[in-house]
């Protein structure tokens, strides 16, 4: 990987970052973290695990500014293609930090737009992320699930929004893209009654792509589908996720003209050219990623 300069982000007011917890320059790989670990099992995949076993992986601020400086790592590294991101088999993520939340007042949560930091996993990284779910996606950890752009899990995860039951509602995405994904009369039943529903059961109703028996199935699978992607051009990767998630903004009408627009572009990219020859030549591509 290569070797990429980094301050560290400001932490948040609410839960000081210690001094000697600032790395000043390292590569995405080989970066230590104290709430998340990083890795690179498959060639081109970046793995982001969680790391906060005692707390179910609660995402506190501190956990995600270092997930958000991992995760700004690999979009910018040329060996990462793609991304996954996973907790371990008892829960990928048991929600925002209760604790830290408790005590907020409205004037803070507003004036400092708390969790806001959270929204640049979907703004800015660019590159497809693949979320491994297994045990429990609770909250604000269904949220990170609904985050990435595919989500695998095992048949035993535990998903749901179960806000209501702390006197609050989704605040990371959740009621809009629950209801995205399963459709508003299933969404408003969970969010409303904060039940949890299954990994069988996202599989089912279309939140999760693929659901496997064993945690470690779904880790495996999730790795493997981050290396094909990892093996495509990168600039068509790019742009395949831009376009899918335009459809989540636009009508059917502006969706498919944006689409179109997108593909004339790639026409002036070197790996359109490269993979098109390859296949009249019946030649595997050797992409430039340009
Ligand atoms: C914008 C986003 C908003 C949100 O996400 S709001 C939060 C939504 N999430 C939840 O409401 C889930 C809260 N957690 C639970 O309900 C339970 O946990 C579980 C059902 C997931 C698991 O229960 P069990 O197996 O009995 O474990 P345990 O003893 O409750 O938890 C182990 C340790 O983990 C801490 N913990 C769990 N979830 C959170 C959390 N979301 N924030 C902070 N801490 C959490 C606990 O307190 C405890 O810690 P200790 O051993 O020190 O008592």
């Amino acid at each position: 990987m290569n070797s990429l300069r980094f301050i560290r982000p400001v932490a948040s007011r609410f839960v000081p970052v210690p001094a000697q917890r600032i790395v000043r320059s390292y590569s995405a790989a080989a970066t230590s973290y104290e709430l998340i670990m990083v890795s690179s099992p498959k060639p081109g995949v970046g793995l982001v695990t969680l790391n906060r076993p005692k707390a179910l992986n609660a995402l506190s601020t501190p956990l995600f500014l270092e997930l958000n400086d991992a995760l700004r790592k690999l979009n910018q590294d040329n060996d990462t293609g793609a991304i996954v991101i996973t907790g371990s088999n008892k829960a990928f993520a048991a929600g925002a930090d209760i604790k830290e939340m408790k005590d907020l007042t409205f004037s803070t949560a507003y004036t400092t737009d708390f969790i806001e930091l959270w929204s640049s996993l979907s703004s800015q990284v660019k590159k497809p992320i693949i979320a491994a779910v297994n045990g429990y996606a609770l909250g604000g950890g269904c949220e990170l699930a609904m985050m990435a752009d595919v989500i695998y899990c095992s048949s035993t995860a535990t998903f749901g929004q179960p806000e209501i039951k702390l006197g609050t509602i989704p605040g990371a995405g959740g009621s809009q893209r629950l209801t995205h994904a399963i459709g508003k009369s299933r969404a408003m039943e969970l969010i409303l009654t904060g039940k949890t529903f299954s990994g069988k059961e996202a599989g089912e109703w279309g939140l999760a792509a693929r659901v496997f028996q064993q945690p470690e199935e779904c880790l495996e699978e999730a790795l493997k589908t981050a290396e094909v992607i990892s093996g495509y051009s990168r600039v068509a990767v790019k742009a395949a996720k831009e376009v899918v998630n335009k459809s989540q903004d636009l009508g059917v009408r502006d969706g498919v003209e944006y689409e179109r627009r997108v593909f004339h572009s790639l026409f002036g990219s070197k790996d359109q050219k490269i993979g098109m020859t390859a296949f009249a030549e019946k030649k595997q591509p050797q992409w430039s990623n340009e």
